[in-house]
């Protein structure tokens, strides 16, 4: 599903004549196959997101091959990258992400307009995944009307929308209790093993790392298998 191979990267701070060239990740190969849960574990500031950004097109990869599906990706456009990320992959972020503006039903509904869908279909889809995380008594609440995993479950649901094979997860329960953690986690076992859906997820949290099938740790902008204790 997602295949790295030798991809390094650095970002570069200051203007010329005073740069600084801070190198994060280090010729880093990896794959995550078709159904998997991997978790990436490593210390703070290891290099965890980039690696995500990377993958995501939403840093361009200078060094290296980034291939999603069988598709090079890292060589795609911006443009075309875009809507690549739209039609393939699912995003869930620790602060939620959703548009304080509109509704539970909106926000999810958003990429169905995106993609051009029509408003009965939008409907049918949108209830039915409102219904799948448990929210749909909640669809006429604005995200500051809800509680934080409640928040969590509107954003996972609009991840699934337009029915990605993969989703990008960063600390995805990073702002929950633990209970709550407890409950976005189980939505995650459930979706990868009822539809198969492949999740790469970022974490600092044991509990998240141990529903994933493999761990890979990164350090000194190297990866390896496994939890090392960090
Ligand atoms: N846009 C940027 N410009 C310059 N340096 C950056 C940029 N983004 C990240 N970095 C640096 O790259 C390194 C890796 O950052 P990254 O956010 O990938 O780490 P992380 O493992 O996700 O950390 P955390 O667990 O704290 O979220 C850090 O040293 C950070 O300061």
């Amino acid at each position: 599903m997602i295949k790295v191979e030798k991809l390094s990267h650095q970002f570069e701070l200051g203007k010329k004549g005073k740069k600084t060239i801070v190198p994060v990740l280090k010729n880093i190969s990896m794959e995550v196959h078709k159904g998997e849960i991997v978790s990436v574990v490593g210390k703070s500031g290891s290099g965890k997101s980039t690696l995500l950004n990377l993958i995501s097109g939403f840093i361009r990869a200078k060094e290296g091959e980034i291939w999603i599906d069988g598709n090079l990706v890292s060589d795609y456009s911006e443009a075309k990258f875009a809507d690549f990320r739209l039609e393939n992959i699912g995003f869930i972020f620790q602060s939620f992400q959703l548009i304080p503006s509109m509704t539970a039903y909106q926000n999810i509904e958003l990429p169905l307009i995106l993609r051009g869908e029509n408003e009965p279909n939008r409907k049918i889809m949108v209830n039915q995944l409102l219904e799948r995380v448990g929210l749909i008594e909640y669809k006429d609440h604005y995200p500051s009307e809800l509680s934080g995993g409640q928040q969590q479950r509107v954003s996972i649901a609009r991840a699934l929308v337009l029915e990605p094979a993969l989703i990008l997860a960063d600390e995805p329960t990073g702002s929950l209790d633990s209970e709550t953690e407890a409950e976005i986690l189980d939505i995650i076992q459930n979706l990868n093993q009822e539809l198969g859906i492949t999740f790469l997820i970022i974490t600092h949290d044991e509990e998240v790392a141990r529903i994933g099938h493999r761990s890979i740790t990164i350090k000194d902008g190297s990866l390896m298998e496994g939890v090392e204790t960090i």
